[in-house]
């Protein structure tokens, strides 16, 4: 069996299943968290389209199932929430992985390390763009049996939100559409950003620091209109202190005349799990649409 189940909890009617399982990118066992909606449960055998949340710095695949909401309207529009972790398994205590809170442990950035001693785990792109999704659609026991993998978008916050919107753009056609609270959306320009890639990819050399940027990334979009959602709040300190930078994207979105980006600023809102629960439904709603699901009067 690909994974083991540490707990099964009733969800808006659905199921939140915990689960780990052994990657071969990372070479570490792997926690997720996968929220399965009723409408996959109901005995049809109807496989459910999926929305990978990528979580920020210093997450755990639980804190956004505890208090993100995203399983209030993913139960209405019937759709699966995975919540992958944010590096590899803990207790690796590669040196330096535990100096810092925005670095190492919990903080990979999403990208494959190609610097020592970071190279051989710190595997994230590929652990989440090639294996996760193999296991998850071939396992026939826990999960994969109730998603459908051809029908699959992507969201994240803060860290998670560079994660998403760079994986969408590296990506084209494999994810239906991306949204993002609070993006990191310019990591070669921020402080978290420069100190990330340096350490993963090394200080000299920002040319391929570059292809992990979404701001660079969407100037050589070559794709139809991007299904593109990003909401950011006004009270954001980390906003303030130009951190996320999403004006730089929305700047090179429009420069390159990229069509169907949408930056929302949501007044006085925080970096908060507050700000993510106030528009979770929205963001299940962009993914929906995108995906083709029915309205349920429910939403209404
Ligand atoms: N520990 C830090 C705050 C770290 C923080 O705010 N993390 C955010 C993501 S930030 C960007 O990726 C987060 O989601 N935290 C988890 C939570 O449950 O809130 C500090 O003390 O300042």
């Amino acid at each position: 069996m690909a994974f083991t189940v540490k707990a099964t909890i009733a969800s808006f009617g659905g199921k939140l299943l915990k689960l780990s399982h052994p990657s071969s990118s990372t070479g570490t066992d792997m926690a997720l968290n996968v929220f399965l909606p009723p409408q996959a449960l109901d005995g049809k055998h109807t496989k459910v389209p999926v929305l990978i949340y990528l979580s920020g710095l210093t997450c755990s695949p639980d804190n956004c199932s505890e208090k993100g909401f995203f399983q209030h309207a993913a139960a209405q529009r019937g759709l699966a929430v995975v919540y992958p972790d944010t590096s590899p398994a803990r207790g690796l205590n590669l040196p330096g992985d535990h100096d810092s809170w925005d670095f190492g442990e919990a903080a990979s950035f999403y990208i494959d390390a190609t610097r020592e001693p970071f190279s051989s785990a710190y595997r994230m792109e590929t652990y989440l763009a090639k294996e996760l999704p193999d296991v998850l659609f071939s396992d026939a026991e826990v999960v994969g049996q109730y998603l459908d993998g051809s029908r699959v978008s992507i969201t994240g916050h803060s860290m998670g939100g560079h994660g998403a919107l760079t994986l969408y753009l590296k990506n084209p056609g494999k994810y239906a559409s991306v949204s993002a609270f609070a993006p990191i959306a310019n990591p070669t320009q921020c402080p978290w950003g420069e100190k990330a890639f340096a350490g993963y990819l090394g200080a000299d050399n920002r040319a391929e620091w570059a292809k992990h940027d979404a701001t660079e990334l969407i100037k050589g979009w070559k794709g139809k209109d991007v299904k593109m959602l990003v909401d950011v709040g006004t009270g954001d300190n980390f906003y303030k202190q130009k951190q996320l930078l999403p004006e730089n994207l929305e700047k090179a979105a429009k420069e390159a005349g990229v069509k169907g980006f949408q930056l929302r600023y949501q007044d006085g809102y925080d970096h908060s799990y507050y700000f993510m629960a106030s528009f979770a439904d929205d963001h299940v709603n962009h993914a929906a649409k995108h995906l083709k699901l029915p309205t349920s009067k429910a939403m209404f």
